[in-house]
Order: structure tokens, then C-alpha cells, then sequence
């Protein structure tokens, strides 16, 4: 398995308070597909996510990626992992607001040692002719493609987001995920996406429910319907 988290427990002390937000989380990903989280707030969905990318550590249990023991890393090896091997796409798009279009791709792909081509990868995404414009002179749906652009351009092996849809009206979001199902077949980045929208789930080959930091439900999908045809 490409992406393989096994009995992953986390609690996050607040002074003499611990809170335990994920309680022993098992989790598969083969490379090139796309996996789906379901969850309601607060179940630890995010959690998740940023432990698999490297932003967050496990108390225990294991995660691997690509081969690689990503609970084994020490901060410096951790800061490396998420540079190479891991693009992240927020639902706020983050943005550096006072760098154009092309220059908030480029500041990724200038620390990235395997980068692809920033004007192909704007292309991809349909922004190669706002380049220059700044994120403010772009609609939410522009400067979410902007962001996947940025997470793309260094060629991870593992793209993951964080209800990337959730700020978008329904066309639009459709768009962004037509854009992800595109870039997952096209350069064949396995894709882990944590969405409130079970509608979305269809075009996902995993899809795993969670609840108080627990998978209360896995679904393998036996086909995987194009964005274009998800309705909700
Ligand atoms: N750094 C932290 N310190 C203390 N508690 C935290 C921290 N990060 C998250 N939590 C708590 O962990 C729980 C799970 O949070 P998490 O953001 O992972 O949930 P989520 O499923 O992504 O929610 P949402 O859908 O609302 O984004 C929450 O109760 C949250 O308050």
C-alpha cells in the first residue's frame, strides 16, 4: 500500500486537560488513487491529515508513505518529507497575497527539487493567462486552482486536502474537482480529500467514514464516476 496508517492515536494536551482525537486510526491508499474522508466537525479529520503530511505528529501507531516510516522522522527529515513527497490544498486557498499568480506557484517550485514546468502546471489549471494578477483579482474558484497549482508544480507523490470544495458555490466546486480528478490521471498523484459532501465520495476509489476519531466505515468503490456527473 502507498499510503498505510496502522492504529494511529492522538490527544492533545491543553494544561492539565487532554483531549483524544484520533483513537487507533487504520487507513489505505494504493498509489494513484484518490481517497475520501467523511466526517462531521471536529471528528479529527484534519488531525488525520496533517499527521500523513507531515504538519502534526502521532503519540503512536505508524504511517507510511511511499515507503517512507513518516512516524520515524526527525523534525528535520519531516521538513524535507513534506517539501518533496507532499502538496496540501486548504479550503482558504492561503495565498501570499502580495506575490502574483506566477510567483506564488514559482517560491514552491524554486525549494522543490524535482519541480514541474510552472507555466504547463498553470496551464493545467486553466490560470496560465492571469499570471500576473495578484489573489485579490481573482474569484475563490480561481485562487483555489492557483492553490492546487502551487501544490502540484513540485510533482508530489501524495496530494492532500482539506475540504478544498467547502467555500465554493456548487458549479464552481464542481470545476475543482473535475481539475483534481484530471491532475490525479494525469500525473498519477494519489489524492486523500476530506470533504462534509458524501456526494463527493463517489469519484473516490477509498472512501472512509470517521466519527469521534475513529473509522466507523470503509467503502471500496468498484467504479469511479467522473466529477462532471456528481450532483448534490
Ligand atoms: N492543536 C490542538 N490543540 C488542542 N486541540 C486540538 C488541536 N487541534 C485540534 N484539536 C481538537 O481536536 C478535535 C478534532 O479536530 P480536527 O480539526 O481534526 O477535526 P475535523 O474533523 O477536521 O473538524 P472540521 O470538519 O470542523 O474541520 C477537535 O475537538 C479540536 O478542538
Amino acid at each position: 500500500m502507498f499510503v498505510h496508517l496502522d492504529n494511529v492515536k492522538k490527544s492533545y494536551e491543553t494544561g492539565e486537560v487532554s483531549t483524544t482525537v484520533l483513537k487507533g486510526v487504520g487507513m489505505e491508499l494504493d498509489k494513484g488513487e484518490v481517497g475520501v474522508i467523511l466526517g462531521p466537525s471536529g471528528s479529527g479529520k484534519s488531525t488525520l491529515l496533517n499527521i500523513l503530511g507531515g504538519i502534526d505528529r502521532a503519540n503512536s501507531g505508524k504511517v507510511t508513505v511511499g515507503g517512507i516510516d513518516v512516524t520515524g522522522l526527525d523534525d528535520n527529515q519531516l521538513v524535507e518529507y513534506r517539501r518533496e513527497h507532499v502538496g496540501f490544498i486548504f479550503q482558504f486557498y492561503n495565498l501570499i497575497p502580495n506575490l502574483t499568480v506566477g510567483e506564488n506557484v514559482e517560491i514552491v517550485s524554486n525549494i522543490s527539487k524535482s519541480p514541474l514546468e510552472i507555466d504547463k502546471v498553470l496551464k493545467a489549471v486553466g490560470m496560465l493567462d492571469k499570471k500576473s494578477r495578484f489573489p485579490r483579482e481573482l474569484s475563490g474558484g480561481e485562487q483555489q486552482r492557483v492553490s492546487i497549482a502551487r501544490a502540484v508544480v513540485k510533482n508530489p507523490n501524495l496530494l492532500l486536502c482539506d475540504e478544498p470544495t467547502g467555500a465554493l458555490d456548487f458549479n464552481t466546486s464542481r470545476d475543482i474537482l473535475k481539475l483534481l480528478q484530471q491532475i490525479n490521471k494525469d500525473y498519477g498523484t494519489t489524492i486523500l480529500m476530506i470533504t462534509h459532501n458524501t456526494a463527493i465520495s463517489a469519484m473516490a476509489n477509498r472512501v472512509y467514514k470517521v466519527r469521534s476519531g475513529e473509522v466507523i466505515e470503509k467503502n471500496v468503490n468498484e467504479t469511479v464516476v467522473p466529477a462532471e456527473r456528481i450532483e448534490w
